[in-house]
């Protein structure tokens, strides 16, 4: 199936976003009228230089307030189409999209609008061009897309189809089904758009929020489904309006888009359109690994000592320590180049896969960024890729040889505190990378949605969404700054976090006590919340408060949560104890947990 992308979906001069849709492997745009208006390139360098780029111009759009106009009004209409067509003529597209009128004074008479569309259809014809009829979702009396279907079923003209946008269509909770049953040849152009399930005016909520499909909430796959069944061979088009894209880089943002088309191609028509391997199960977090510099080198192996890991392995080619404690492992790597731009102290994660040469083949196919191989003579082939924040994927498998054996045995074994392996990964991400890492998560590793959440930080509104295997071996947590932080906001970035699980928060804490660790100050006021919100038995209420633990519950069972100061500013760790079965993240707690690390290290900064 062909693929388009309106150049409204990215961010800079009408040339930087034609570039960026030829580099991600697009072959055709819509070209977005106010783009071209304020572009200074003629009509004709555009199509030249489209056309160099090997892409279609597949529409030009958008063309507001035709139908319904007031009789007098309707000249000054067909004037402007004959302009708007001429200049496509120069530019080489032959559909303009016509949506539906928000004009006051529009007329609301289907047999009027009918009429006025085959006027403006004969001048489209009369140059070999074509005409798809939008309804806009607050259009003034067309808003529907059967209501459109209906005056351009009656206008009856070859050179009048439709433009069916999933936003207006799937925004409104209309039934779509009946899609099926009009003619394909009918469906002139599709466009797509996801966006969040917001409770806002429909017009804000899609000039601001749209997303690329699969990013939101929206049934894109079903709703796409239907218009391929009704016969609809044109390009999968995507009309993305989104603040955040706007000002991203355009090639990133393009390669977002393309990634969210191949996910979505591959489910359509049973996958005939483009399969993609299969996302092999995964069997958890083989290794985290955490960048550290001179000075935080030995404060996080302090901090792992206090722990009860053991330093049991150190690679045989790098500066690389192994930590281990049960399944948790942890790589401590002093000679790695600073990680790209915005991403944190977890540099590197492995994810522990039935198949990594399978996972490896999807990411690409997913145009996910491939690393160099770490590879020496005698050492493991370590397939990765980027994460949108830098941070690298390995796909690995730990037994019977892998990875683990690039470590030679220091003899050390671990004291231990309880830990038993890693519940999960935390990672902040750059404001312009969340919806993009989202995507990357669901459609790469093959993972799904567990728990979202918004919640007030000290320093500002915080997004948080958590993401699983359908295993639940494997959970990450992403979090973004509602909006970019204001200089206000501490410099220093959010830090990320490793999440360990232990069989005992008493055992694990006692630990840290005795090694004089001195975890996150809770404050009191928190403890008086929690017995007023839960009434929980003094026992638990006493040991929370003596250990320092934060505590969340769901309807299956109880979370205890315990924060080590931040390292280096960039990371720290937090050990929980999951009871019964709970599923959840403490994300409520988030919000306390950001004041207490302030509190800290201004402390520290006095003490210092
Ligand atoms: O927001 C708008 O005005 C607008 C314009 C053109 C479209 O195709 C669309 O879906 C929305
Ligand atoms: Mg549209």
């Amino acid at each position: 199936m062909r693929t388009s992308i309106a150049t409204v979906c990215l961010s800079g001069t009408l040339e930087d976003r034609l570039d960026a849709a030829a580099a991600a492997g697009f072959d055709g745009v819509e070209i977005f009228e106010n783009d071209l208006i304020a572009s200074s390139s003629s009509p004709e360098s555009i199509r030249a230089r489209t056309r160099d780029l090997g892409l279609s111009i597949d529409l030009y759009q958008p063309f507001r307030d035709a139908e319904g106009a007031p009789p007098d009004r309707f000249a000054a209409v067909e004037r402007r189409m004959r302009a708007k067509l001429d200049l496509m003529a120069r530019l080489g597209a032959d559909t303009v999209l016509v949506c539906s009128s928000v004009a006051p004074d529009t007329i609301g008479d289907d047999a009027l609008a009918a009429a006025q569309l085959r006027t403006l259809a004969d001048l489209a014809a009369e140059r070999g061009m074509r005409i798809a009829y939008e309804a806009l979702a607050w259009g003034r009396h067309v808003s529907t897309w059967d209501h459109s279907w209906e005056i351009v079923r009656r206008a009856g003209h070859p050179a009048l189809g439709l433009c069916l946008d999933s936003f207006h269509v799937l925004s409104r909770g209309s039934d779509f089904a009946g899609i099926r049953s009009v003619p394909g040849e009918k469906i002139l152009f599709l466009q797509l758009a996801d966006a969040p399930r917001l409770a806002m005016d429909v017009l804000q909520w899609s000039r601001h929020h749209r997303l690329f499909p699969l990013q939101g909430g929206l049934d894109l796959a079903a709703f796409t489904q239907a218009v391929l069944d009704a016969g609809y061979t044109g390009p999968l088009s995507l009309e993305v309006f989104n603040d955040v894209f706007r000002q991203a880089d355009p090639h990133r943002t393009a390669v977002d888009a393309r990634r969210s088309l191949i996910a979505l191609a591959s489910g359509l028509n049973g996958g005939a359109d483009g399969a993609l391997t299969p996302a092999p199960a995964l069997d958890g977090i083989a290794f985290t690994e955490l960048g550290v510099d001179p000075s935080s080198a030995p404060e996080m192996e302090t901090l792992l000592r206090a722990l009860g890991f053991a330093h049991t392995g150190q690679h045989r080619s790098k500066a690389v320590q192994l930590w281990e404690q049960g399944a948790a492992r942890i790589l401590l790597n002093a000679g790695a180049p600073s990680p790209a731009e915005g991403s944190a102290a977890i540099r590197a994660f492995a994810l522990e896969s039935t198949q990594p040469e399978q996972s490896a083949r999807r990411a690409e196919q997913l145009l996910a960024r491939p690393l160099p191989r770490r590879r020496r003579q005698s050492e493991a082939d370590l397939t990765a890729v980027a994460a949108p924040d830098g941070t690298e994927v390995f796909f690995v498998r730990t037994s019977p040889a892998g990875w683990h054996d690039d470590f030679l045995p220091t003899g050390e074994t671990a004291a231990g505190a309880g830990i038993t392996g890693i519940d999960h990964l935390s990672l902040a991400q750059p404001f312009d990378r969340y919806d993009e890492a989202a995507l990357f998560y669901r459609t790469v590793l093959g993972m799904a949605d567990d728990e979202a959440g918004e919640f007030a930080a000290p320093f500002g509104l915080v997004r948080t969404l958590a993401i699983r295997d359908p295993g639940r071996r494997v959970r990450i947590a992403l979090s973004v700054p509602v909006l970019r932080r204001g200089e206000w906001a501490p410099a220093i970035p959010h830090p990320q976090h490793l999440t360990l699980a232990t069989s005992d928060l008493a055992v694990t804490a006692a630990a840290l006590r005795a090694a004089g660790v001195e975890t996150a100050p809770i404050p009191g006021n928190y403890y008086d919340d929690l017995d007023a919100r839960l009434a929980l038995p003094l026992a638990l209420r006493g040991k929370l408060h003596s250990l320092g633990a934060m505590y969340d519950e769901d309807e299956r069972g109880q979370y205890l949560q315990l924060f080590t100061p931040v390292v280096g500013g960039r990371v720290f760790i937090e050990i929980v104890e999951r009871v019964n079965g709970y599923r959840g993240y403490g994300f409520a707690n988030d919000p306390v947990r950001m004041a207490a690390h302030r509190a800290q290290r201004l402390r520290k900064e006095v003490r210092d």
